[in-house]
């Protein structure tokens, strides 16, 4: 079945229930190393959690790790450009659950990002990066406790299906002239736009399917959340690309006020019931004034629509969101992308779930990392249906590879939330209870000692996961 891999002799398969993972005592779990500094987290990642699971479970539940190779590993022991071989695809396939460090993309050319063609291929749609402060946490910010948000950014599509054509390249010139010549003026509304000929191109393709099971996802996770963070943002820049991004929006509100009709509330619907909460007698005019400031400059049909807006909400769901009712329910609202790029610094407490397309999602929870202590502190999970790999939010960081140095926190919070996901709670507790405590009392590695105050003498990445050890209790 494996070429050049071999499963270990002792453990068995997780396997998956309506998209749920049925978990054994003793899971097989592939994972792979990852380039540039992959090479000093997944050791510091694998002494760690077999820690805590062997301190939790006390010898009744043990991984046995199942290593497969993907990036530069997999040319060296596969040949050249056997960058994803057939052995790692069939063994994650098998196993169902795996973690992996970073892998490395070429910018301007070479291969595709072997990171977006796992996600791809398992059709892992739901990418979670949850970003929430450590107490003790260096951050450049003032109040980074204030920061709880969860990423969940659609995961396979958007522009990195990467269907590109090259400035230049024989098809991409046809494609340009095939726009220009026919689809754009065939189309009203593009004018006499036109495109540059010397224009790469890139296709955004954004699905209602893809754009609504990824919105599912968020608001079942909002349900699972204490009141007061059942939220769920859509991220969109709908105001430029209305029929991508802005059908985002859409159908996530479509999504919302269908399949969880009982269980949500839309901002402008909050709106709507509390204005008639505090005036029992507004009107629906009085009413559409107050949720539109500009509503007296709309034009006669506008105006319509949004007193029209009014009614439909009052007489669906005044009876069983209204009277404050609304108030015990997930609220779904929007922003638009740049503006919650200043939302999460400016109002952090705000937020909960943030639902992304892929590209505003990759964006974002850079920016949020940094929030909270950077991208040594920024874990995350490519969920499917029935399959899950975890890994961090962050890539090789080249430069710091081979040295010992770099924070693995990341891609160890990354096999917290696996451990989560496999329902193994305590081994994940005592993670994050160890992690915690090392982060207060100052031991660190270099990008958290740096910005500490007083300055601490940073850790090896191989030291912070013993610190981390230590610190179970
Ligand atoms: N999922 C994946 O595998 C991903 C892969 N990539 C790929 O990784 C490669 C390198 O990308 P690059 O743009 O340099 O981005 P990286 O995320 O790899 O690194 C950028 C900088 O972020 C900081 N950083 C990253 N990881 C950590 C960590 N664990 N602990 C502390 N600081 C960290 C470092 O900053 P400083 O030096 O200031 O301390 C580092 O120089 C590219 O090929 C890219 O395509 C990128 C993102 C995700
Ligand atoms: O695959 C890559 O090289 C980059 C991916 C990335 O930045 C991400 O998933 O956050
Ligand atoms: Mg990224």
């Amino acid at each position: 079945m494996y070429d050049k891999i071999t499963p270990p002799t002792t453990g068995s398969k997780i396997t998956f229930k309506n998209g749920e993972p049925v978990v054994p005592e003793n899971p097989i779990i592939p994972f792979i190393q990852g380039d540039g500094t992959g090479i000093d987290i997944w050791p510091a990642t694998e002494k760690v959690l077999d820690a805590a699971v062997a301190k939790a479970y006390k010898g009744t539940r043990k991984i046995s790790w199942f290593r497969v190779y993907a990036g530069d590993e997999a040319c060296d022991l596969y040949g050249t450009y056997q960058y994803l071989p057939q052995d790692t695809l069939t063994a994650i396939e098998e196993y169902g659950v795996a973690i992996k460090g970073p892998l490395t993309t070429p910018v301007g050319g070479g291969i595709r990002s072997l990171n977006v063609a796992l996600r791809q291929i398992f059709d892992l749609y739901t990418c979670v990066r949850p970003c929430r402060y450590y107490a003790g946490t260096p951050s450049p910010h003032k109040t980074p406790e204030k920061l709880d948000v969860i990423i969940y950014r659609e995961n396979t599509e958007d522009i990195y299906l990467g269907i590109e054509w090259k400035q230049g390249s024989e098809i991409g010139d046809r494609l340009i002239k095939f726009l220009n010549e026919e689809l754009i003026p065939a189309t009203p509304e593009h004018g006499k736009k036109q495109i540059p000929l010397d224009a790469g191109i890139g296709i955004k393709p954004i699905s209602k399917t893809g754009s609504q099971r990824l919105v599912r996802r968020a608001i079942k996770h909002a349900l699972l959340l204490p009141k007061n963070k059942q939220q769920v943002t859509l991220v969109h820049k709908g105001n430029i690309m209305k029929y991508t991004e802005g059908a985002f929006r859409d159908w996530g509100y479509e999504l919302a006020t269908t399949e969880f009709r009982q269980e949500t509330v839309t901002e402008r619907e909050s709106w709507i019931l509390g204005n008639k909460e505090k005036n029992a007698n507004l009107s629906s005019e009085e009413n559409a004034r107050m949720i539109d400031p500009g509503f007296d400059s709309l034009t006669p049909e506008k105006k319509a629509q949004i007193v029209k807006e009014v009614e439909t909400t009052l007489n669906t769901i005044w009876e069983s969101h209204g009277n404050g009712k609304w108030k015990e329910k997930i609220m779904v609202n929007d922003r638009i992308a740049d503006s919650i790029f200043q939302q999460i610094q400016t109002r952090p407490d705000e937020y909960s779930i943030l639902a992304t397309m892929n590209l505003n999602g990759d964006y974002l929870s850079d920016a949020a990392a940094a929030i909270v202590g950077g991208l040594g502190m920024g874990p995350g999970a490519n969920i499917g249906d029935s399959c899950a790999i975890f890994e961090a939010t962050h890539g090789t960081a080249p430069k710091h590879a081979g040295l010992d140095k770099i924070n693995p926190g990341s891609v160890i919070l990354s096999g917290v939330m696996m451990l989560e996901f496999m329902g193994w709670q305590e081994a994940a507790d005592l993670v994050k209870k160890g992690l915690g405590a090392a982060i207060a009392n100052g031991q660190v590695t270099y990008d958290l000692a740096r910005l500490m105050e007083p300055p601490v003498e940073p850790l090896k990445c191989s030291e912070f996961a013993d610190a981390i050890i230590k610190h179970f209790g």
